[in-house]
């Protein structure tokens, strides 16, 4: 196995926080086949590490691991597990900076954005470690006489998840800490760019005295490691986060499995205006809800939907805060926007803003000749925008933002919904009867009114249509790692009541 590199080792207080192995069963482990795969930091192209590609028994070795595990977990009191899960979420907040650092160097984030998403990732532990000991069961009023009827909650087994790069963290803990806390162990299979953040937080639920075989990291040729999951019988729910494409190819490999299914996926927010909003402070947020991770976010307000009295003067405004913005390695101070994850995505980019131009939208910065290195884009405003521009259908996942007017509620609310995700949806009004208005007709698991931010632990985050299945967080978070049981008491005599 390759040595740690330099840029890493120094910057770490604790390096044995990057670990260049799978966690398998509470052990280190390489791949059995030799294959390794390098990972780079976007910012530079560097190579920061390599982690092994598991072959297809060692993935099966870390079911069986968690199979023998369940028995004792699942055996805990909800509060021992929340012991465990509190003494993990002390752990990732004690190396915050460290965890930060790991994620800047292989997702590209700016540091200061890492290291709010460690703070948001451990939120979901804290929040899981006390949801744990609210799983309750109902007692049912008797059809049946002298019968007692009612439900308990039990853990749905093994559970897998697959996670995407774009929150290396925050991904992960949300899922791994409800399903810990409903007593299940856990398989988690990282996006293989960005490993480290999954085999640090390994490392620290270890030290917090979360058993062998509890919480695994499997890695591996994704497509690969994906079918050995799906195809599971004894992993009885796979909980994804990634791509709509990816998410039907999972669900149709889960189907001879039958699993619980939770699927976060794309999205394409529109972030709508109204005509009684400042244009400045419209614009303001507007930036925030599309800039942030520089627009590798699922919740990113791709089509920006300005009323046409103020949609000029919004668009000053806009192109005005979007030129102030700076690009750069994100462990760099001031950096707004880091690198895209890789050089296909800028590719993809300039192909959504090539397509757009080609189909009459102006265009203005994105001038690619001051993009600080080849994976970086430097951010672009599209106006004009139209349903047949790829801007407006595809998720772009790009510092591309793409904006268009509307003249009435109905209209807006036409092309709000012109889209096969249903993820996110952000209004920008001062009026109650159009905020309620629009609230309702909007086809969005998610609606956020004058706020940019949205989410966080106690929040039922999740889309409707093709972006995705479930919810995570919130008090119903959990319910995606527990069954219900029926029972039926009978024959207990007569007792009033019953
Ligand atoms: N709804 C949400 O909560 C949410 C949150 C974050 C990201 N996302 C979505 O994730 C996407 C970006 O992330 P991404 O590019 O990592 O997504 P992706 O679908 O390409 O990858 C997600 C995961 O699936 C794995 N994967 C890739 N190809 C696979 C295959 N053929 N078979 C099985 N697994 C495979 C990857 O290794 C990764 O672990 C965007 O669409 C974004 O909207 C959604
Ligand atoms: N920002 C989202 C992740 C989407 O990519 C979240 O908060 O979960």
């Amino acid at each position: 196995m390759t040595t740690l590199s330099t840029t890493l080792a120094k910057r770490l207080e604790d390096p044995r926080l990057f670990r260049q192995y799978a966690y398998v069963n509470g052990k280190w482990t390489h791949g059995e086949g030799g294959r390794e795969e390098a990972v780079y930091d976007p910012a530079t192209n560097e190579a920061i590490g390599h982690i092994p590609l598991l072959e297809s028994e060692q993935v099966t070795a870390a079911v069986d691991a968690a199979e023998a595990a369940f028995v004792h977990w699942r055996a805990l009191r909800a509060d021992e597990r929340c012991e465990r899960l509190l003494a993990w979420y002390d752990l990732i907040q004690t190396n915050r900076e460290d965890l930060a650092t790991i994620m800047t160097l292989e997702q590209g984030k700016p540091l200061p954005d890492a290291r709010g998403e460690v703070e948001y990732g451990a939120s979901f532990v804290r929040w899981f470690a006390e949801e744990g000991k609210r799983t309750y069961g109902e007692t049912i009023p008797s059809h049946i006489p002298n019968a007692s009827l009612g439900t308990i909650k039990e853990p749905v087994g093994i559970a897998a998840m697959i996670t995407p790069w774009n929150f290396p963290l925050a991904m992960i803990t949300r899922k791994a800490a409800a399903a810990l806390a409903a007593g299940c162990p856990v398989i988690v299979k990282p996006a293989n760019e960005t490993p480290f953040s999954a085999l640090a937080l390994a490392e620290l639920a270890e030290r917090a005295g979360i058993p062998a075989g509890i919480f695994n990291v499997v890695l591996g040729d994704p497509a690969e490691v994906s079918k050995i999951l799906c195809g599971e019988s004894r992993i009885r729910a796979l909980s994804f986060t990634g791509s709509t494409r990816v998410g039907r190819l999972l669900i149709e490999q889960s189907a001879n499995t039958v699993k619980r299914l939770s699927l976060e996926l794309g999205g394409n927010a529109p972030f709508i205006v109204g005509p009684d909003m400042d244009p400045k402070e419209a614009a303001f947020a507007a930036i925030d809800a599309k800039f942030q991770t520089a627009g590798q976010d699922c919740l990113a307000a791709n089509r920006i939907l300005v009323h046409e009295s103020i949609h000029d003067e919004f668009v000053e405004h806009f192109s005005e805060r979007m030129a102030a913005l700076t690009v750069g390695n994100g462990l760099h101070s001031e950096i707004d926007l880091g690198p895209l994850i890789h050089r296909q995505a800028v590719e993809k980019a300039a192909a959504i803003v090539d397509d757009a131009i080609s189909k009459g939208a102006k265009m203005v910065g994105g001038d690619q000749s001051q993009a600080p290195g080849e994976n970086f884009f430097m951010p672009v405003m599209l106006t004009g925008v139209t349903a047949q521009m790829k801007v407006w259908r595809e998720e772009n996942f790009a510092p591309v933002a793409g904006i268009t007017a509307y003249s009435t509620d109905d209209e807006v609310i036409e092309m709000a919904n012109d889209t096969e995700y249903g993820l996110a949806a952000y209004i920008y009004t001062h009026d109650i009867r159009r905020i309620w208005k629009l609230m309702r007709a909007l086809e969005y698991g998610m609606v956020s009114v004058n706020s940019v931010k949205m989410t966080g632990p106690p929040v039922p985050f999740g889309g409707v249509k093709q972006s995705g299945l479930g919810r995570e967080g919130g008090a119903t978070g959990i319910d995606e790692y527990l069954e219900t049981k029926y029972y039926c008491l009978g024959a207990l005599g007569s007792v009033s009541g019953s």
